[in-house]
């Protein structure tokens, strides 16, 4: 694990975002709304980067005092970073309409601006339990296409599998701020260089490793796991002494895009199973479809890893809800094989 990574990008001549999405049009693999609407997200989330990271000398810290729909509190910065997203995109002529995990229904562009032809989803800080202990954070996003002839687009028009994305992404806001983006050719990772205010290249066409020892679990949950669920844990807990025949070891960041980030550096799962907690209060999952398991899915499948529901991929699924939840695992191609497969035969030996 030492050492720089081989996708790393020399420092000799720093590629900025602003270079690289010229590059990615030149290439034919963006058009100019798509690379205006990426400027546009990673400016607001170097706003959102500056308020976190003032804390409480920012009075960012603790909670809103109101909830949000899916009924949770809302923390103060859920609600500063979902505003900075909203007013960074509503003027840029690149959206016809954009949904946040923050609000009920999605959002139109102000009739008095001009609109586009993409729609984005995103959750504005994702790790909301870390703010106040000062834990990694981020923001999440999606991006889709609205269909053709659509200018008020309404929940349905959100509503398209994660396979039909144009573009998705996060950035963490940890020692470093780090933005992670992929359009479909490839997952390239950018930090921003505080000094300038610019996001810099620092990883080109980044590849998860098949294989891992590292699994991540919130491992408190576990009495309410399904049988397969036990199973596949149970073993990597057995380690070298189990059918496993090596040891894994355990993190939980409990923030989203930090676990998955540390998988897109060396390796690893993130699993947020179904569990009969979730089940009897008549839920499905506990991470969101569309702004948090969607894009994840593409970054870590477009960095040669695997992302599924424990059972089917989670990118092929007919979303049915714009704050739909679904069970979530994802990370190294190998042991989400073997997670899925504990599953599916699982269910396969019930029928
Ligand atoms: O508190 P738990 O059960 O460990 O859940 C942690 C998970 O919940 C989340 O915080 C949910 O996301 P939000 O903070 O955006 O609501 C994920 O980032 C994280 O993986
Ligand atoms: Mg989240
Ligand atoms: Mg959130």
């Amino acid at each position: 694990m030492g050492g720089l990574a081989p996708e790393s990008v020399p420092m000799t001549k720093p590629i900025s975002l602003i270079q690289f999405l010229i590059e990615e049009k030149r290439e034919g693999h963006i058009n100019a709304q798509l690379s205006l609407l990426i400027e546009v997200v990673a400016r607001a989330c170097k706003r959102i980067s500056v308020a976190t990271g003032k804390g409480a000398l920012g009075g960012v810290l603790g909670n809103a005092g109101s909830d949000n729909v899916q009924g949770e509190a809302q923390k103060k910065l859920d609600v500063i970073s979902n505003e900075i997203l909203l007013e960074a995109n509503a003027w840029g002529g690149h959206l016809a309409a954009c949904a946040s995990e923050e609000m009920e229904d999605p959002q139109p562009i102000p009739d008095a601006y001009p609109k586009g032809n993409y729609l984005l989803l995103f959750d504005p800080l994702d790790g909301s339990s870390n703010i106040d202990v000062n834990v990694s954070v981020g923001t999440i996003f999606s991006v889709l296409r609205c269909p053709d002839g659509v200018t008020e687009p309404t929940t349905e028009d959100f509503l398209q599998p994660g396979t039909d994305q144009a573009a998705a992404g996060y950035v963490v806001y940890g020692p470093s701020t780090v933005l992670v983006l992929t359009f479909g050719h490839g997952v390239h990772e950018f930090t921003l260089d505080r000094e300038h205010g610019s996001f810099v290249l620092t990883r080109r066409g980044i590849t998860i490793p098949d294989e891992t020892a590292e699994f991540a679990i919130n491992m408190s949950n576990q009495r309410h796991w399904e049988a397969p669920m036990q199973r596949y844990i149970g073993e990597l807990l057995a380690g070298a002494t189990g059918p496993r025949g090596r040891d894994f070891n355990m993190r939980w960041v409990a923030s989203m895009v930090a676990d998955v980030h540390r998988i897109i550096t060396r390796g690893g799962v993130f699993i947020y199973p179904l569990d009969a907690k979730i089940t009897a209060k008549g839920g499905t999952g506990k991470l969101r479809l569309m702004y948090e398991a969607n894009p994840m899915a593409f970054i870590v499948e477009q960095a040669g890893g695997a992302a599924t529901t424990g059972r089917e991929p989670i990118m092929s699924l007919q979303p049915t809800a714009l704050h739909q939840r679904v069970p979530v695992f994802l990370g190294s191609k190998h042991e989400i094989e073997i997670a899925t497969r504990y599953h599916v035969e699982a269910d396969d030996t019930r029928d």
